[in-house]
């Protein structure tokens, strides 16, 4: 058979086709920044903090930009003394997941640490959560953005500005100016640990 000619088994694509792969193909030539919010309170703090960099970097379509300084926290939302201190830390990731992807991803994450669920906010090994995603605003229980209770956190705003001084929560305003009107005492910057951005 010539195989110049044309096969008539193959259907033609249909137009709704083309537009998804088309978007799909933006998607991956237009990365977002994203910006996640790390916490531990149990187990090998730091090194878990450091697995989870390590995990989000490990991820197809995510690449870790920068991390944070590591800061001992005071638990928020609980009484005082009725757990252990956190380790917290913010990373900055440019994907080319959506963001309900990089929630999984997230999640799966904190699945590999062993992360149990008893209590609202409870102790636990890592949390992972994201706190913006590009521009997105979303009030969807399953996956609201920004994060939100991101403005109201000094344990997420500090790390957070440290990371990125010029950072804007989206519909809230300026990283800088959210954390001059938040507690910081039970916020601090532990000098002599650090993570490692991954190579
Ligand atoms: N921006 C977000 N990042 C992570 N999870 C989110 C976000 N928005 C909504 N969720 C949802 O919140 C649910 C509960 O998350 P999780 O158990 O980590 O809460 P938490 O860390 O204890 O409390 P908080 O949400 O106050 O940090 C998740 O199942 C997830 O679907
Ligand atoms: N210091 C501190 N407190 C918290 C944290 C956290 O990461 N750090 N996470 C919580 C639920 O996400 C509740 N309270």
């Amino acid at each position: 058979m010539n195989p110049m000619q044309s096969d008539p088994t193959v259907q033609p694509v249909p137009a709704s086709v083309t537009q998804r792969v088309d978007a799909a193909d933006i998607t991956l030539s237009n990365p977002k920044w994203a910006v996640i919010g790390l916490g531990s309170n149990l187990g090998n703090r730091l090194e878990t903090l450091q697995g989870a960099v390590d995990l989000l970097e490990d991820t197809p379509g995510v690449r870790v930009k920068a991390v944070s300084p590591v800061y001992e926290t005071e638990p928020w939302g609980v009484d005082s003394g009725s757990q252990p201190s956190y380790f917290n830390a913010v990373i900055l990731v440019k994907t080319t997941l959506p963001p309900s992807s990089l929630l999984e991803r997230g999640q799966a994450i904190e699945e590999a640490f062993d992360r149990v669920r008893e209590e609202r906010w409870g102790p636990r090994t890592i949390d992972v959560d994201i706190l913006s995603y590009a521009d997105v605003i979303s009030d969807d229980p399953v996956l609201t953005l920004p994060h939100p209770r991101a403005h109201e956190r000094g344990f997420v705003l500090a790390p957070w500005h440290d990371v990125d001084p010029e950072a804007q929560v989206p519909g809230r305003g300026a990283v800088a100016e959210l954390l001059g009107a938040v507690p910081t005492d039970g916020v601090l910057a532990r000098a002599d640990l650090e993570l490692r951005l991954p190579e």
